[in-house]
């Protein structure tokens, strides 16, 4: 594996939440957590992005993004990596495409919170996307029914998984996706950018 690229053992059932992490904050951790406890994952990689290919603002600069995700962090099942970066891409269409290149013995779960499923049919590609990576969906306030009765969730509504059935998905051929409920967190990095908690 080349340098700075996670290490991963064969079979190892994965997570990968992308995102701005624009501050990162707990909500982050718990969804983690939750998504590892009830999709059997060994590991959640958080994928620092460059930038979100919908969102008109630059974040603040990668290395501080990193940086203070890694500070957060505490529970070594959570990496930490800038691999988007590394690999010059943003559009998660080609990075779960070269994840499944560079790592073809991992299981791959893409993970994202509600408020992410209710837009997702605007990201580049998204049926591929759906196609390629079995996916998990974690509740949020705000989002939870919306998410339901989104677009994404309509045109792939024969490919869910009930969420008792979450432990599966992992194994599972694309698509397959599942929503998880939680003891959901208000926490939000906008929030946070405003002063906020
Ligand atoms: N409190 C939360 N509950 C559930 N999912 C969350 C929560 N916070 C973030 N996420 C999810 O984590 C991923 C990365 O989030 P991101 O870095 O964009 O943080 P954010 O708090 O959503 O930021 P912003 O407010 O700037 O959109 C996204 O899929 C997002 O939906
Ligand atoms: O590929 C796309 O078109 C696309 C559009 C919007 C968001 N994403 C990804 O969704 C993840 C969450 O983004 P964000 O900014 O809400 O943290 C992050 O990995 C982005 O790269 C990807």
């Amino acid at each position: 594996m080349r340098t700075g690229f996670p290490i991963a053992q064969p079979g190892q059932r994965i997570g990968v939440l992308g995102g701005s992490f624009d501050p990162p904050h707990p909500g982050h951790v718990l969804i983690s957590k939750v998504a590892m406890r009830k999709l059997r994952l060994d590991r959640v990689w958080w994928l620092v992005s460059p930038g979100n290919p919908l969102k008109a603002h630059g974040p603040a600069p990668l290395d501080d993004r990193l940086g203070a995700a890694r500070r957060l962090v505490v529970d070594p099942r959570i990496v930490v990596t800038d691999l988007e970066a590394r690999l010059a891409l943003r559009k998660t269409a080609d990075t779960i495409q070269a994840l499944r290149a560079l790592y073809p013995d991992v299981r791959f779960v893409w993970l994202m919170g509600s408020d992410n499923l209710v837009q997702f049919h605007r990201w580049d590609r998204w049926r591929e996307i759906a196609a390629q990576v079995p996916m998990a969906v974690l509740a949020r306030p705000g989002s939870r029914m919306a998410a339901r009765y989104s677009v994404a969730a309509t045109v792939l509504r024969r490919f869910r998984v009930a969420e008792d059935r979450a432990a599966t998905l992992a194994g599972r051929h694309a698509p397959a996706w599942t929503l998880l409920n939680l003891p959901m967190s208000p926490l939000s990095s906008t929030k946070l950018r405003a002063g906020g908690t």
